[in-house]
């Protein structure tokens, strides 16, 4: 039984059909990469994965959970760190940690301790009591990305997990994301960064047009990077034949 299942996914927003019979199947222990261009269908699927949307079609499965059936259950034992979220520009990361920690059903001394650990680990015990408001974008991300493992839950879906964080506290994060993964855990982290995914992954699926067109494994050990496969499996078209630009004339 897979951590997280999609089969035979469907969502259309109107004309627009975002997922287009998505199959997906995530194991404990991997650090799974959905990688794909924009407007791939991403995003709708982790939305739906973490039961805050509901799918045309197909079925989905988070642990023992239906996302689409039980989104409340399912969504207590994820950890979600959504596109562009940000926490709540009128409080303060210890009281947002906090206010996570009462919905995610943890005791007042254990969300104290996992407050404390986070802020250590991504350096910002001195922006505990500052209003989020006026921490920087980079400060705000590490919140986030605390309030998604606090209750240390067994799968966690990211999205674009190192975004505006500084190299050094990008190394933290990526060796956290690879261990936490191995400790039996399911991460899921969409992105657009290729050589991330590359280094992190155990598994890359690349999506296109609201279908997973394939997958790659550290185990599959192939000469060709994940950028030449990306660009050969994206759109159909060999995007390394575009001609580059020569010149810009200003
Ligand atoms: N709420 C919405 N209403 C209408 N169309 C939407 C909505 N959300 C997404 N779409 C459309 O569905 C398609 C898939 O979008 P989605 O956000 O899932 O892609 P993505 O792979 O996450 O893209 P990106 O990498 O740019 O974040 C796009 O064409 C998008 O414009």
């Amino acid at each position: 039984m897979g951590a997280i299942r999609v089969d035979g996914l469907r969502k259309s927003y109107g004309a627009v059909e975002a997922v287009a019979g998505m199959n997906v199947t995530v194991e404990r222990g991997e650090l799974y990469g959905f990688l794909g261009p924009n407007g791939a269908g991403k995003t709708t699927t982790i939305r739906i994965l973490t039961g805050q949307i509901r799918p045309d079609s197909g079925s989905v499965r988070v642990l023992e959970t239906d996302p689409v059936t039980e989104p409340l259950e399912t969504r207590r034992q994820v950890g979600i760190l959504p596109e562009q979220g940000s926490p709540p520009s009128f409080l303060t990361p210890r009281e947002y940690l906090e206010f996570v920690g009462q919905v995610r059903d943890l005791e007042p001394d254990r969300v104290a301790d996992r407050t404390a650990v986070w802020a250590e680990r991504l350096g910002f015990e001195s922006k505990l009591d500052t209003l989020h408001t006026d921490l920087s974008r980079g400060q705000q991300q590490k919140v986030m990305i605390s309030q998604a493992f606090l209750h240390e839950p067994d799968v966690v879906f990211i999205d674009e997990p190192l975004a505006n964080l500084d190299p050094l506290v990008q190394e933290q994060v990526k060796r956290f994301l690879v261990s936490y993964a191995a400790g039996d855990n399911a991460v899921f982290v969409s992105t657009h960064n290729i050589d991330v995914a590359e280094e992190i992954c155990t598994r890359v699926g690349i999506v296109a047009d609201g279908q997973l067109v394939t997958e790659r494994s550290v185990e599959d050990g192939s000469d060709e990077s994940l950028l030449e496969v990306f660009l050969e499996r994206v759109d159909g078209e060999d995007v390394r034949d575009t001609p580059t630009l020569e010149r810009i004339d200003r």
